[in-house]
């Protein structure tokens, strides 16, 4: 068999870097093998997580070259597009090779010349993005797309805020995918207070910073306090010293954590950041949150990931430079002291939170690339943003209701 042809009808996953790209799309691709025969390739770039993993069985990666365009002034503006533009030809010959019968794009680098070179081939083209703010690939992308799935979703006077180049008519409102092992674990408060910091998938160094010293401040009032804390990697022995330092001896540190919903589950109170797969996979299990959004990411979309949470009262949006370790000390001992709001707050986010979000996309997206794929349970039809529930015909389809001027 020659390279890159395949006995199966294929999907093309295009995009990666971060965590919060790549365990989405492997989580789809499990779905979508799961319900159909299919070969999956992602596309991602060597310097991404993407090519740092193993994937299952059966899945390739196809690398690209392709650099940041944004964020670096215009020199560094002028270099990525030049050399996304040669990565778009590349994608071009990589699609006509592989010949899916459709393209997913998740954002991060490789996403934009695929979705692109879909677009072009007029491959069917389905975007996805996790977080509250679109990305630039997905922006670019969104005019080609059939489908945008989207996940966190702010409103604006009670309805979603589609961004103006997606197509309403493509948009499918169906949380983030997330791996296995994320289900709703109801919460019940005891006399624990068990606290678990995520600092996303390469850990947080203002949390790092921060909690242990929080932490040294509440073991008189809580001796029971138990804290799991994940450093990023090469940070575990600078924060197993802070925790030292503040002489707090029930803290296990380390760098990542395999089983993050066993974690999230075994916990009374998340710390964490507001990256968007971290915020659904507090929702998915149900548990009450702190979340300090990184101040950086690209239109503050760490923030509106945030807010969309705080709006249904499933956790407390703090912003970095007012989570110093004195309002951080003083707002875990008012959470840990009170079951009732932890309790409150857990169960809204467990009823914002999306477990079933890869199935669903699997199946739209299988049936966009015409296979045929029963639903072995109608799709939630819930919409969910903010709270408002903006449902249509069962399928979790959205359809824009006009707006009354
Ligand atoms: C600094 C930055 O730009 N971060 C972005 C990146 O975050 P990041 O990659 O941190 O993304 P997320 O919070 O979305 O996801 C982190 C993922 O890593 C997993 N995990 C994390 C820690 C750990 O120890 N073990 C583990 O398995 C989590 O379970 C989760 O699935 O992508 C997100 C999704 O586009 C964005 O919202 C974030 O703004």
């Amino acid at each position: 068999m020659a390279a890159g042809e395949t006995t199966k009808p294929g999907i093309v996953i295009a995009g990666g870097g971060t965590g919060g790209h790549v365990f989405p799309a492997l989580a789809i691709a499990a779905a979508a093998s799961e319900l159909a025969e299919v070969e999956v390739t992602f596309v991602g770039t060597a310097k991404g997580l993407e090519s740092r993993i193993t994937l299952p069985p059966g899945h390739r990666l196809e690398l690209l070259d392709v650099q940041p365009i944004k964020g670096g002034g215009v020199l560094r503006a002028a270099r990525g597009t030049g050399v996304a533009a040669v990565a778009t030809v590349r994608a071009v010959s990589l699609l006509r090779r592989l010949r899916p019968r459709v393209v997913l794009s998740v954002g991060g680098y490789a996403s934009g010349p695929v979705a692109l070179a879909a677009g072009m081939l007029g491959i069917p083209l389905a975007i996805f993005e996790p977080n509250a703010a679109m990305g630039l690939a997905n922006k670019v992308a969104a005019p080609f797309a059939q489908r945008a799935y989207l996940a966190l979703v702010e409103s604006e006077g009670g309805l979603p805020k589609i961004p103006p180049t997606v197509r309403a008519s493509s948009v499918r409102i169906l949380g983030v995918p997330l791996r296995k092992g994320f289900h709703g674990a109801p919460y019940r408060a005891s006399s624990s207070a068990r606290v678990l910091v995520l600092g996303g998938s390469q850990g947080a160094a203002p949390l790092n910073e921060r909690v242990p010293e929080a932490m040294g401040r509440l073991l008189k009032d809580f001796p029971q306090l138990e804290i799991v804390h994940q450093s990023g990697r090469d940070r575990e022995l600078l924060v197993r010293n802070a925790y030292e330092r503040e002489k707090v001896g029930c803290a296990t540190v380390v760098p990542f954590i395999d089983d993050v919903a066993e974690a999230i589950a075994g916990a009374d109170l998340v710390i964490a950041r507001a990256g968007a797969g971290t915020v659904a996979e507090i929702s998915a299990i149900g548990r009450a949150a702190i979340l300090i959004p990184f101040p950086f990411a690209a239109d503050d979309h760490q923030a509106k990931n945030a807010a969309v949470l705080a709006g249904t009262g499933g956790c407390l949006a703090i912003r970095q430079e007012a989570a110093d370790a004195t309002r951080l000390a003083a707002e875990v001992a008012r959470l840990l002291r009170d079951d009732a709001t932890r309790t409150r707050m857990a169960e809204a986010a467990r009823s914002f939170g999306r477990p079933d979000s890869a199935r669903l996309v699997a199946e739209d997206l299988l049936r966009l690339g015409r296979w045929h794929v029963e639903a072995n349970a109608p799709p939630a039809p819930k919409v969910v943003t903010n709270g408002v529930a903006r449902t249509t015909n069962g399928t979790g389809n959205y359809r824009r209701i006009p707006e009354t001027h």
